[in-house]
């Protein structure tokens, strides 16, 4: 396989989808010597089947607004792979959402399921709907119309979705209630469920803290200490709020964290209270991240992103190609040890290039952030259990599937000089299971 070649084709067939060719380019660059190892890979053309997605859903969600207007959003299933289990991804709902954007999703969602040990295929859905500034009835309305045309497409052991942008526990309890009105049925069609209804113990914390083992994993490779430093986080939703609170409990100070309008540096630290706060503001009224600095009189500065702040560690929890390449040079001149993706995609190639020619500690969102889907898998697990683990149990196994990820990303990511890609080793170890598995499977 020569990866240009094969990139160049897809942009052609693609043209118009800039993040799923990212995503691609990426992964086809990293793993291409390992590729080449195997003749019978481009035999049975594995690179072109493993790329374009199996299926992909796409429909239109009429609701009716609190003023009785007749509104109409896209809804989408990207259902990318399911050679190693079930399709499995989230949802985001968000006025964003295109085709493109969910196919890259969808795509880095096969290899960081992979990388689970977990049996998950990889898939993405959602809608341009975004649930900011509507009303919990018209969240309600749109969930159950989006789901009354999924759920034909979906099923414990077909497609499990989940949350992501725009996608909380709100949104996944109307969408389940919908699924079993269709149906009839109760099963584990959804993960991020509440805990009465089937939900895992510590999923909502799952993205947040799984991004943190594995930033401690890498800091260790050096033996660097993540208690008293100092860490930039982006985003204020659900993967930078637990990220703050695993920050917190191992001694780390966060001074930073962003919603889409701006961000807020408290140089004295979020601490537990404050953390509270932005829990209650977020998940609860639904307020802007600009109240934090009014209430605790510190900067906030209007759109813009935190990254030109100094500190050791940045952990972007917020969505992708927030770190561009001046973002990434400013870090780096900042003096920046360790970068690690809670966010999907976060950080352009350019930016990648300037982390990894300085030879900092980064690593990719399919493999800091696996947390998530990980304890979703979880999730699925003890639904097929009828049976629900206690928080200790649940973090113990999250705790040891990232020590995994990252034990495979230095067997495969380690190079000559003893500096560990990370980018390398995760997509090498994510993609020779899936690779395998195909190639067993025959040309379908
Ligand atoms: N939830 C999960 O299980 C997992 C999520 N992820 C990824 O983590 C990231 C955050 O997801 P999650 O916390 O679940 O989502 P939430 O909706 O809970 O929070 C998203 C946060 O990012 C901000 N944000 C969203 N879009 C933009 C944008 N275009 N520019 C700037 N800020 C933005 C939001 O601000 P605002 O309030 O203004 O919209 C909000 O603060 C995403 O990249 C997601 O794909 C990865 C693995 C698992
Ligand atoms: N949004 C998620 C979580 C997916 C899941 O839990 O199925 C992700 O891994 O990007």
């Amino acid at each position: 396989m020569n990866a240009v070649q094969v990139v160049e084709n897809l942009k052609q067939r693609f043209p118009n989808e800039p993040e799923y060719i990212q995503a691609v380019s990426q992964v086809l660059g990293t793993i291409e010597e390992e590729y080449n190892k195997h003749p019978e890979f481009d035999k049975a053309n594995l690179i072109e089947r493993l790329c374009i997605p199996d299926r992909v859903i796409e429909f239109r969600v009429s609701w009716v607004d609190d003023k009785g207007n007749v509104r109409t959003n896209m809804g989408y299933r990207v259902q990318h792979n399911n050679v190693i289990g079930p399709y499995k991804g989230g949802l985001r709902f968000h006025q964003s959402v295109n085709l493109g954007i969910l196919k890259f999703l969808a795509f880095e969602q096969t290899f960081k399921n992979s990388l689970t040990t977990l049996p998950m295929g990889g898939a993405k859905g959602g809608s341009d709907f975004s649930p900011r500034g509507k009303s919990d009835a018209e969240v309600m309305r749109f969930c159950q119309a989006f789901m009354s045309e999924l759920y034909r497409h979906i099923g414990a052991d077909v497609d499990v979705p989940a949350g992501d942008i725009g996608v909380g526990g709100r949104e996944v309890a109307y969408m389940f209630g919908m699924y079993k009105k269709l149906t009839h049925e109760w099963s584990g069609i959804l993960t991020g469920k509440g805990i009465q209804f089937g939900g895992s113990l510590i999923r909502p914390e799952a993205t947040g803290y799984g991004n943190v083992y594995f930033l401690v994993n890498m800091l260790n490779t050096r033996g660097i200490d993540i208690k008293g430093k100092t860490v930039l986080v982006s985003g204020s939703g659900n993967v930078a709020q637990y990220t703050i609170e695993k920050c917190i409990e191992l001694g780390a100070k966060v001074v930073t964290c962003s919603d889409s309008d701006g961000y807020i540096y408290d140089p004295d630290g979020i601490t537990r209270e404050k953390l509270d706060y932005i829990m209650e503001l977020k998940n609860i009224e639904r307020g802007r991240i600009r109240e934090y600095a009014e209430k605790y009189n510190v900067k906030y500065v209007e759109g813009a992103k935190p990254w030109f702040e100094k500190a050791d560690i940045a952990l972007p929890s917020a969505t992708q190609n927030e770190i561009n390449e001046e973002a990434a040079k400013a870090l780096v001149a900042n003096g920046v040890i360790a970068v690690s993706e809670g966010a999907n995609m976060p950080t352009t190639p350019e930016a990648i290039k300037i982390f990894q020619d300085a030879k900092i500690l980064y690593s990719p969102g399919k493999a800091a952030n696996a947390g998530g889907v990980a304890v979703s898998g979880l999730e699925m697990s003890q639904n097929s259990e009828r049976l629900s683990w206690s928080r200790e149990e649940v973090d113990a196994k999250l705790h040891s599937i990232m020590n995994n990820i990252h034990e495979n990303c230095v067997k495969y990511g380690t190079e000559p000089d003893g500096y560990i890609n990370y980018v390398k080793g995760a997509n090498i170890a994510g993609f020779l299971k899936v690779a395998k598995a195909m190639m067993a499977q025959g040309i379908v």
